[in-house]
C-alpha cells in the first residue's frame, strides 16, 4: 500500500476522514513521416473524401479533416493583447489524422495523435504541431493500413489462423494501440507524457520541439492493459485507476514524481455487472479518490469483434445499475459505496467534501459532464455523423451532473443537474477549472456547450455553480476545443486568469483564442496558417 504523509489527512481530534461516520452496510472490498514538412509550409485545409456522403452534404468541416503536414512551427501574429504574465507553453493533444491514404477511419477517437503547442514568450506566440510517433502511427504509415486495434478500427485478418493469433495478441496486449491521442500531462518531475486508455499508449514528448522521446514504461508489475485516460496529476503525485476486467473491479494506484512505479492504494470491487464500467476519468477530493461504476461497461465479446457495435468495446447494462465508491487516499479504505441513478460521463469536472457544523465530512460532491444516461453520445462522435450535419444527428442533451455521495452509511446517492442545462444550450463536455481548487469546494467550471441546432458542442461556456448561471462564447460555424483555464500567478480570485481554446473555423481556418477567465470576453486571438483539426485535452507548462 502506498503511504501518504500523515499530515495530509485533516486533524480533527478523534475524527478520521478515512473511516465512515457510520460504517457502510456493506463494505466492498523509426519512422516514416507522411511528408516531412519544411519549417513553415502553410497549406490550405484538405477535404478528405469520405464514402457514403451524399452530394448535398456541405464540405467537410476542418475540425474533422486530417491535418496535412506531420509537423510545423512558426510565430503567429496576435490580434488583441496577450497578458504580460502569460509565460509558458500550452499543449493540446488529440486525434488529428483520421485516414490512411484513401481509407477513412470511423470514429473521432480513432485518429492518430497530433500534439499542438502555443508557446507564450514575452508577448510573442510561437505555435506548432507534430504527429506523435507511436508504433501504431509508424506502422500505419509504413504499411498503409491499420496495424493495431484502435478505439473502433481493427486490423483486418485474412484467415482463421490469423484470427486465432489475433485473439492471443489481444489478450497479451500486443495488438492494442499505443496511439496516445487523448491527453497530455506534465508530471511532478517535469516529464511530459501523452496518454490514451491503453497503458502502452503512454508516450514521453519534448514539450518544446514536440518530438517523441520514447515510451513511458511503468516499472511495477501491476499488469493490466488499460487505465483511465485522465490521471489526476499534481506536482506531488499521479493517481489513476486500473480497471480489472477479469475480476470486475478497479485498482486505485499512485506514482511519485521521479518514479515509474505505481503503488496500489486500494481496490474497489464492482457491485454490479459482469465487467467494470468504463472509467475515462474520475475525480478526487482532498482526502478521497472517487471511483465511478458506470452502467456503460467494458464488454469482452465486443473487444473481440472485428466490426464495431454501436457502443464499440462497451455495452449498456442498466440492470447492472450505477454506483459511486469513495476510497480514502491515505488508507485505501472504502468509506462509501452507494447506488446512484444511471449516468453516462466521459469527464468528471471536480469533487469536494461537504462538512457539518462540527467540521466532519458528511458527503462527497462530485460534478461531471453527464449525457442524461444516454449512451447514444458515443455513436454520435462517429466521423460520419460529425461530417454530415443533419437534424437527425443533432447533439443529444447533456448537463452538469452533480452527485451527492453521503458518508453516513446509507446505500443511495443523488444525481441532479447543478444548474438549468438551458443555460449552456444542453451541451456539456470538455471541462476545466482552476487547478488550485482540485478536490476543494469550487465555484467556476469552463466547458463546451451548445448553441442549437448543432451536432457537436460549438460554444465555450463559463459556469457559475453558485449563481447557477452560464456565460457563453459563440462564433457562427466555429468548433472550439476544450477551454483550458490558466491562473494568473499570484491570483487570489478563483477565475483570475485566462481561458485558452483552439478553434476550428467555418472557412477552414484555425486559431488560438484567449478569453478573460473572469469576464469571459475575448482578449486575443492568433490565426494559424492552416486549419486546425478538433483536439481533446491540454496542459499548461509554466516557463521554468
Ligand atoms: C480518444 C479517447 O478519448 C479514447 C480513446 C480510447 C481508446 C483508444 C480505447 C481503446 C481500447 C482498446 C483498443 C481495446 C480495449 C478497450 C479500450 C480501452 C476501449
Ligand atoms: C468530445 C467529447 C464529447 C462531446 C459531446 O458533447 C468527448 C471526448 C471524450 C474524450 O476525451
Ligand atoms: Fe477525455
Amino acid at each position: 500500500m502506498a503511504s501518504m504523509a500523515a499530515g495530509s489527512c485533516i486533524s480533527f481530534k478523534a475524527y478520521n476522514p478515512c473511516l465512515p461516520l457510520h460504517p457502510p452496510k456493506r463494505s466492498v472490498s523509426n519512422f516514416t513521416i507522411r511528408s516531412i514538412a519544411s519549417p513553415i509550409r502553410p497549406s490550405p485545409p484538405v477535404v478528405v473524401p469520405f464514402p457514403n456522403i451524399d452530394t448535398s452534404t456541405p464540405p467537410t468541416h476542418v475540425a474533422w479533416t486530417s491535418i496535412r503536414q506531420d509537423q510545423w512551427e512558426g510565430q503567429l501574429s496576435i490580434q488583441g493583447q496577450l497578458p504580460r504574465w502569460l509565460n509558458g507553453t500550452y499543449l493540446r493533444n488529440g486525434p488529428g489524422v483520421w485516414n490512411i491514404g484513401n481509407y477513412n477511419f470511423r470514429h473521432l477517437f480513432d485518429g492518430y495523435a497530433t500534439i499542438v503547442k502555443l508557446q507564450f514568450e514575452d508577448g510573442r506566440l510561437i505555435a506548432g504541431h507534430r504527429q506523435i510517433e507511436s508504433n501504431a502511427y509508424k506502422a500505419a504509415m509504413k504499411n498503409q493500413k491499420v496495424c493495431y486495434r484502435e478505439f473502433s478500427e481493427v486490423p483486418k485478418t485474412d484467415n482463421f489462423l490469423a484470427y486465432v493469433g489475433e485473439l492471443a495478441n489481444l489478450f497479451s496486449g500486443v495488438s492494442l494501440t499505443d496511439n496516445a491521442n487523448t491527453g497530455v500531462v506534465k508530471l511532478g518531475d517535469s516529464r511530459v507524457v501523452c496518454l490514451t486508455e491503453t497503458q502502452k499508449g503512454s508516450i514521453i514528448i519534448n514539450p518544446s520541439t514536440l518530438e517523441t522521446m520514447g515510451k513511458f514504461e511503468y516499472s511495477d508489475s501491476l499488469g493490466g492493459l488499460i487505465h483511465s485516460a485522465h490521471p489526476i496529476v499534481t506536482d506531488s503525485e499521479f493517481l489513476t485507476l486500473l480497471p480489472d476486467l477479469l475480476n470486475p473491479g478497479y485498482l486505485v494506484v499512485r506514482m511519485e514524481p521521479g518514479s515509474n512505479e505505481r503503488k496500489v492504494i486500494g481496490r474497489v470491487n464492482c457491485k454490479g455487472g459482469p465487467a467494470p464500467g468504463w472509467v475515462h476519468s474520475f475525480p478526487v477530493t482532498e482526502n478521497y479518490v472517487v471511483v465511478p461504476e458506470m452502467p456503460l461497461r467494458y464488454c469482452a465479446q465486443n473487444l473481440l469483434r472485428a466490426e464495431p457495435t454501436p457502443l464499440y468495446k462497451f455495452e449498456w447494462r442498466p440492470e447492472s445499475k450505477a454506483f459511486m465508491h469513495v476510497m480514502c487516499k491515505a488508507s485505501g479504505n472504502i468509506v462509501a459505496s452507494v447506488e446512484v441513478p444511471l449516468f453516462i460521463t466521459f469527464h468528471f469536472i471536480n469533487a469536494y467534501e461537504e462538512r457539518d457544523e462540527k467540521g466532519r465530512i458528511t458527503a462527497v460532491i462530485a460534478d461531471c459532464c453527464e449525457h442524461n444516461a444516454n449512451p447514444l453520445i458515443l455513436d454520435r462522435l462517429r466521423l460520419h455523423n460529425l461530417r454530415r450535419f443533419s437534424l437527425k444527428h443533432a447533439l443529444p442533451d447533456a448537463r452538469v451532473g452533480r452527485f451527492r455521495i453521503p458518508l453516513d452509511g446509507s446505500g443511495h446517492g443523488k444525481l441532479e443537474a447543478a444548474l438549468d442545462p438551458d443555460e449552456h444550450g444542453r451541451g456539456m463536455d470538455m471541462c476545466s477549472f482552476n487547478p488550485a481548487y482540485l478536490g476543494k469546494k469550487y465555484r467556476y467550471a469552463y466547458a463546451c456547450g451548445a448553441k442549437r441546432p448543432c451536432n457537436f458542442p460549438n460554444t465555450l461556456t463559463k459556469i457559475d455553480l453558485v449563481k447557477k448561471k452560464a456565460k457563453n462564447w459563440y462564433e457562427s460555424g466555429a468548433i472550439p476545443s476544450e477551454p483550458f483555464f490558466v491562473a494568473r500567478p499570484g491570483a487570489t480570485e478563483e477565475d483570475d486568469g485566462v481561458v485558452i481554446s483552439m478553434v476550428s473555423g467555418k472557412n477552414g481556418e484555425g486559431y488560438a483564442l484567449l478569453l478573460d477567465g473572469s469576464t469571459f470576453e475575448e482578449i486575443a486571438r492568433a490565426k494559424f496558417p492552416y486549419g486546425l483539426p478538433y483536439g481533446l485535452h491540454g496542459c499548461w507548462i509554466p516557463k521554468n
